[in-house]
């Protein structure tokens, strides 16, 4: 039964791979099968499962469900304004029953990223209290949260600036006082090769539907300009997420759904990784973004099934 069963796995993920099937297209019985074929069901967040702070239509059933039907549940979100206990909070609030092992965020990973490394001095933050505290959790010294106005002239800034010779990494995350104060020290800080540059995400934008509110990947961009170095992203899509969710999970790629809404980071996530992989139109991409593309790299991020929302799988489950 067990090789029986294998084999179906193998057909059904042969068949879907990078297909960009509609889900419904498919027959109730093979959207079950292709459903049961994943142990571990990865997620993100914004444009998913919620946007802003309201949950999308019946997001809670189907992640509930899924773990009730003891598949493996990770939310993956390149937000890195809250630590996860702060993530949790605001999942169990909205009605997901997860906890903090469920969480994998972008400043959770950056924290993690210089204590596994041993990295001793002190970081200079661009970016918010979601990293500040995710660092405080694992000891490590940080500068440069918060305002930091320019007062008088820039002339007068940039011969007030002593640089705190402690400063041995900068983690440029999402920082709502971002300014040309804040791009200049933390350009002054990567001049000096020895210090880490570490990026959260590349994000163009947020996947709200009245404004465009730009992405940390804007901020990101913006001091990789002018460090005229490029940082380790630790977020979606870099498979940096799979090494963490392979060694410290034990996460089998090959039974493994990426769920997501936006092509370049949650789609080809699960590409880079070798999971299976389902985009819903509730976020940042469509249908179109893919199959009527001239973008090049749009192009390479099909996913092997999208549907408009994630609670279209709650009839299967
Ligand atoms: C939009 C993104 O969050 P995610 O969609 O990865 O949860 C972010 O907050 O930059
Ligand atoms: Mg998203």
């Amino acid at each position: 039964m067990q090789n029986c069963a294998r084999t179906t796995y193998r057909l059904l993920s042969t068949m879907y791979k990078n297909s960009g099937t509609n889900l419904a297209s498919l027959s109730a019985a093979d959207i079950k099968e292709w459903l049961n074929s994943f142990d571990t069901v990865l997620t993100d967040c914004d444009g998913v499962i919620w946007v802003d702070n309201e949950t999308l239509p019946h997001a809670t059933d189907v992640i509930n469900k899924f773990i009730d039907n003891g598949k493996k549940l990770f939310f993956v979100t390149n937000n890195s304004t809250k630590t996860r206990p702060e993530f949790v909070a605001k999942s169990v609030k909205l009605g997901f029953n997860v906890d903090v092992d469920n969480i994998i965020s972008t400043a959770y990973l950056a924290a993690q990223y210089l204590k596994n490394i041993g990295f001793s001095k002190k970081v200079y933050v661009v970016g918010s209290t979601g990293i500040t505290r995710e660092l405080d959790a694992v000891g490590i010294q940080h500068i440069g949260i918060g305002p930091d106005v320019l007062n008088g002239s820039l002339a007068d800034a940039v011969h007030n600036f002593t640089p705190d010779p402690e400063v041995g990494a900068v983690i440029v995350g999402f920082d709502e006082h971002f300014n040309f104060v804040k791009m200049m020290k933390a350009a002054s800080y990567l001049d000096k090769p020895g210090v880490l540059f570490i990026g959260t995400n590349t994000d163009e934008r947020f996947p709200l539907p009245d404004c465009v509110i730009p992405g940390t990947g804007s901020i990101v961009n913006a001091v990789t300009t002018c460090a005229e170095r490029k940082p380790t992203v630790v977020g979606k899509p870099n498979k940096h997420i799979c090494d963490i969710l392979e060694k410290e999970y034990k996460v089998d790629p090959s039974r493994t759904l990426m769920i997501g809404d936006r092509l370049n980071t949650d789609i080809l996530l699960g590409i880079n990784c070798g999971f299976q992989t389902l985009l819903v139109e509730t976020g940042i991409h469509k249908a179109a973004d893919f199959s009527q593309t001239e973008d090049a790299e749009l192009k390479q991020c099909v996913p092997d099934v999208y549907t408009s929302k994630l609670g279209d799988l709650l009839p299967y489950l």
